[in-house]
Parts: structure tokens; C-alpha cells; sequence
């Protein structure tokens, strides 16, 4: 029986690091929204522990998110996060109130007993980091603190298998935080170290060819890193019952479908169907400016080529399954919708889907992290050029162009974005930068190119490193390098004067600019 930790998510930005953390240790975990105690008691995987993750609420606000206190009666060892070492507080007889001050960032942990399952191997005093308003202030019963800071409480527990951190183990900044969650994974858990890649492969291999059985499946290809690694495993597994589908939305790089075709053909045994949807999306976002609004359009034209698409493949041979290269963050992020975090922006992939969908869903990556992905399409033999791809959004153009999209703006967006990319690659800076492109602002300036005035574009190039894409930072660019792609779009493409580089991280900014 396959085991498992899991997290339930507070709306913590770092419930995916936790997760992270857990599965370098080779140990399978998942974040969940709710906490489900029937399918802990009767799932099919067994659950080893749970954490409770951090999160922006405070425990003695009115509607915050909490637990079913059954949740203490399963007899499985919990470790509570900041929100969540509050959470086991309040629904354990304790107290927690808004403290005089934050105390965000840097501390030093003083460990009051290292015979303690959760601090073997932990040094004495250590630096950690805290990020937190509301604190302790009466102890839940039963319980005693294990560790501490010089302003407050940062470790609890009961001795009987439930622990709770003040602070953040899963963050780089608390130097001992990995031997805290090793602890509690190995010595308190009892996991085992069995979540490999390798092992993925094969299971995931089984499992698509049970669940397919005699059935055709459709797989949405975008040329991107996630599907084309869904449907090399997918090929693997069913071969000719499976065919792939790829959209030309008209939102899509400089002659991105062409490349992508060849591509393909030349490298893989595909069974690939090329869709021209070009008019119906433009036409679609036709005087629509709004971000939400475009990326709604788009979600939902997709869905409609992939209904019809599946439709004319039932005709022939029946396709049940829609397959797509769906993977974890993707997953968590419209999740969230329902749970504590914030929507920021709605993806097309998840969460947009219909309720009544024609067709079956196979996405056999949605357990992955992004390097997960790319570790796989690694050990199925997809290439570099592939596998180490930036990721490219499914709405395409249609959020880089900002404001209304025309198909003239898109034309003079896929020659700068060609252009700087084409730079970054003859550089060397392509692999070194984890997502890189440009932005066409609906803003015109005033420039003078061979003593005529201009009166065109401003463009917005954008590159950011990131391992996880949740948080960014922008790249530091060389200088002489920015000047030379400003001068080349500047240039070359008519309807842009004016290139500015954009110096937000994220947060608080995001990646893409809608
Ligand atoms: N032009 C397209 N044609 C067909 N399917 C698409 C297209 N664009 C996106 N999709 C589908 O939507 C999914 C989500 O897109 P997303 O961009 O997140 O993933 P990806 O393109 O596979 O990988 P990457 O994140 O590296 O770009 C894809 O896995 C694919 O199934
Ligand atoms: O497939 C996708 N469908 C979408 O609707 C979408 N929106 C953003 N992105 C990509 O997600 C990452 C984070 O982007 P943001 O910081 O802009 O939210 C970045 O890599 C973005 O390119 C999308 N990918
Ligand atoms: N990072 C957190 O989990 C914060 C928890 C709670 N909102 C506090 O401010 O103390
Ligand atoms: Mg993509």
C-alpha cells in the first residue's frame, strides 16, 4: 500500500514548499484543501502524518479556516505550521491573541531538549524564520513548550504525537528546518523512502493502460514542456489509441505551430491532428479589454475545440478520455479557489472545465512539480530543447498583448518576443533565465527614428528566475544585453519606439502582466 504525509493547506504561500520538502526526502506527499476523515480512515493510500500548514487567517477570527477536531482522534502523529501550531492551540484548549508586534523574518531557536523526536540532530540554537502576528498566550492542556525564542513560544507538543512550530522549517532561512521535517517524517511518522521517478514511470504506465483499456484518447499538445511529457508517457503506455491534438489560437509565437509540427514529426512516432482555430479566438476577443474577461473567452474556446475535436474522433474510432499535461501547482492554485488563498487569476487548463464534460479526464502528471515534470520527460528520453523550455501560458498572446487583442498587435508582439528570445538563445542566457518574454503595452510615445517623429508602442520585456514559480525574482540582465535587444525590436519592428525592462519581483507583482 502506497504510503503518504499530508498537508492540509491554510492558504500558506508556502504550502507547496512543505510539499517540496517532504518528496525530496523521497516520501509522497499531497496538499489538500479540506481534510476528508472517512478517505483518511479508508483511502486506498495509507496516511503516515499530517501537517497543518501556515496561512494569513488568525484562529480567533470569525469564518477562519479550521479542522474537523476528529481530526485528533485518528491517532496519527500532526505537525501544525504558524497558523497551524495556533489552529492546534485554539481547538485544543488553549489561547492565541494578536501580539503588541509582528515578528517577521530572522530568530534564533533555542531547543530545550534534544532527546525529543523532533529535534534530534537539531543544534541548540540555531537560526530560524518567523512570520507571524497573533501568538500564544495560554498553553493548549497537556501540552508543554519544547522550544523557544527570546520573544515567544516557538515549539509545542503533547508527547503523544501532535508537534507545532511557531516558525517555518520549510524555508532556506531556518538553517535546522530540514532535520525538523526529516525528523518528523522518519522518526515520528515512520515514512519510508519510496517516491522515486523511476518507480513513477512504471506505475503511472500501468495505470494509464488500465484505465484506457480498448478506448482512443485525445491529448491537448501545446508544445510545452508538460504535454509533451504527458504524451510521450501516454504513447508509451497505449500507442495508436492515443492522438494529439494542437491548437493554433492565433495567440501563439512567431510561427510556433509551424516549429512545433516538424518538430514533433522529426523526434516522435505521434499520431498529431493540427487545428486552425486562429479566426474564432481573435474574432472572439473581439473589443474585450479585461484580463479576467480574455482569459474566460479564451478557457472556454478551447473547450469547445476539444469537444468538437473529440466529437469527429468518436465518429471514427471513439476517443472517451481528453488528456492534458496538467501538473501539481496547476492543480493547487484553482483549488485554493474554494479554500482559504486568494484567486488570482483564473487558469484555463483547471478549474475552467465544464461540469458537464464530454469526455474523461487523464492527467497523469497533476502529482508533479514542474522539475518533476522535466525529470521524467529526462528519463523518457525527450530532448533539451524540450524539456528546458520555458513555460508558455495557455492563453498565449492573448495576456501579453494588454488591453483589446488585434491580430495587427499580436504580429508586432511575436516579432519582439522572437526577437528577444533569438537573443537570449545566441547569448547563452536562454538556460540561465527561467521564463522570459515580451509585453505590448496600449500605450503610444512619442519617438524620432531618422528625423521623422514616431508616434508608435511601448514594449515590456519581461524575465524572471524562479524555482517554482510562485515567487520571482527579475533577472540581472547585463546591461549591454538589454541595449542590444532594445535596439534590434526598436529597429526592426514597426509599431514599437520605445522598449522598458520591468524590475517588479513577484510578489508583489506577478509574472505575466494580466
Ligand atoms: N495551443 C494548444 N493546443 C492544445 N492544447 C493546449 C494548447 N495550449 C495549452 N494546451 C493544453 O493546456 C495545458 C496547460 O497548458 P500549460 O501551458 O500549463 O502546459 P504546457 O504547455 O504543457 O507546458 P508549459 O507550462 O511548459 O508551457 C497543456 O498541458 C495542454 O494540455
Ligand atoms: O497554462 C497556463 N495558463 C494560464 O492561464 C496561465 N497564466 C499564467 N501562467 C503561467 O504561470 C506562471 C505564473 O504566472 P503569474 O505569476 O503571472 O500568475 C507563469 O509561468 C505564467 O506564464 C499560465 N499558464
Ligand atoms: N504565517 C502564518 O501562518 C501566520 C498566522 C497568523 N495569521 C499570524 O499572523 O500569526
Ligand atoms: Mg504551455
Amino acid at each position: 500500500m502506497k504510503e503518504k504525509i499530508i498537508i492540509i493547506d491554510f492558504g500558506s504561500q508556502y504550502s507547496q514548499l512543505i510539499a517540496r520538502r517532504i518528496r525530496e526526502m523521497e516520501v509522497y506527499c499531497e496538499i489538500v484543501p479540506l481534510i476528508d476523515i472517512e478517505k483518511i480512515k479508508t483511502g486506498k493510500e495509507k496516511v503516515k502524518g499530517i501537517i497543518f500548514s501556515g496561512g494569513p487567517a488568525s484562529v480567533y477570527e470569525k469564518d477562519a479556516p479550521t479542522v474537523n477536531p476528529e481530526v485528533f482522534n485518528l491517532n496519527l502523529p500532526i505537525l501544525g505550521i504558524c497558523y497551524g501550531m495556533q489552529l492546534i492551540t485554539h481547538l485544543n484548549g488553549g489561547k492565541v491573541e494578536k501580539a503588541d508586534s509582528r515578528e517577521f523574518g530572522k530568530a534564533v531557536l533555542e531547543v530545550k531538549n534534544n532527546d525529543n523526536p523532533l529535534f534530534i540532530g537539531v543544534k541548540k540554537s540555531s537560526n530560524i524564520w518567523m512570520s507571524h502576528n497573533d501568538h500564544i498566550t495560554e498553553l493548549p492542556k497537556d501540552f508543554e513548550v519544547i522550544a523557544k525564542t527570546d520573544s515567544s513560544i516557538a515549539a509545542i507538543t503533547n508527547n503523544n504525537g501532535i508537534y507545532a512550530l511557531q516558525f517555518h522549517p520549510e524555508v532556506v532561512h531556518s538553517e535546522c528546518g530540514t532535520q525538523i521535517l526529516e525528523n518528523f517524517v522518519f522518526n515520528i511518522c515512520k515514512c519510508e523512502k519510496n517516491w522515486k521517478i523511476s518507480s513513477f514511470i512504471t506505475e503511472k504506465t500501468k495505470f494509464i493502460k488500465e484505465t484506457v483499456g480498448d478506448e482512443h484518447v485525445l491529448l491537448a499538445l501545446s508544445g510545452g514542456v508538460d504535454s509533451s511529457v504527458a504524451a510521450v508517457l501516454i504513447n508509451n503506455a497505449i500507442g495508436h489509441q492515443l492522438t494529439c491534438m494542437f491548437v493554433d489560437t492565433g495567440l501563439l509565437r512567431k510561427d510556433e505551430g509551424k516549429k512545433v509540427l516538424e518538430y514533433y514529426k522529426e523526434h516522435f512516432d505521434l499520431n498529431i491532428v493540427f487545428v486552425d482555430a486562429k479566426d474564432r479566438f481573435l474574432n472572439k476577443l473581439k473589443g474585450v479589454d479585461e484580463p479576467e474577461a480574455k482569459r474566460k473567452i479564451i478557457g472556454n474556446e478551447f473547450i469547445e475545440v476539444f469537444n468538437e475535436e473529440i466529437r469527429k474522433l468518436k465518429g471514427q474510432e471513439g476517443a472517451k478520455f481528453l488528456a492534458q499535461g496538467t501538473i501539481y501547482p496547476d492543480v493547487i492554485e484553482s483549488q485554493s479557489i474554494k479554500g482559504p488563498s486568494h484567486t488570482i487569476k483564473s487558469h484555463h487548463n483547471v478549474g475552467g472545465l465544464p461540469e458537464d464534460l464530454q469526455f474523461e479526464l487523464l492527467e497523469p502528471l497533476k502529482e508533479l512539480f514542474k522539475d518533476e515534470v522535466r525529470k521524467v520527460g529526462h528519463e523518457l528520453g525527450l530532448p533539451d530543447t524540450i524539456i528546458k523550455r520555458h513555460p508558455f501560458p495557455g492563453p498565449g498572446l492573448g495576456i501579453r498583448v494588454i488591453g483589446e487583442v488585434t491580430p495587427d498587435k499580436v504580429k508586432i508582439l511575436q516579432e519582439a518576443d522572437d526577437i528577444f528570445i533569438t537573443e537570449l538563445m545566441e547569448k547563452g542566457l536562454y538556460d540561465k533565465v527561467d521564463q522570459a518574454f515580451v509585453t505590448l503595452l496600449p500605450v503610444k510615445t512619442v519617438g524620432v527614428m531618422g528625423d521623422q517623429r514616431t508616434y508608435e508602442f511601448v514594449a515590456a520585456i519581461r524575465s524572471v528566475n524562479t524555482i517554482d514559480f510562485m515567487t520571482a525574482t527579475w533577472s540581472k540582465l547585463p546591461y549591454e544585453f538589454l541595449e542590444e535587444v532594445s535596439n534590434k525590436i526598436i529597429n526592426r519592428v514597426n509599431g514599437i519606439n520605445r522598449i522598458v525592462y520591468d524590475i517588479s519581483s513577484k510578489p508583489p507583482g506577478t509574472i505575466e502582466w494580466e
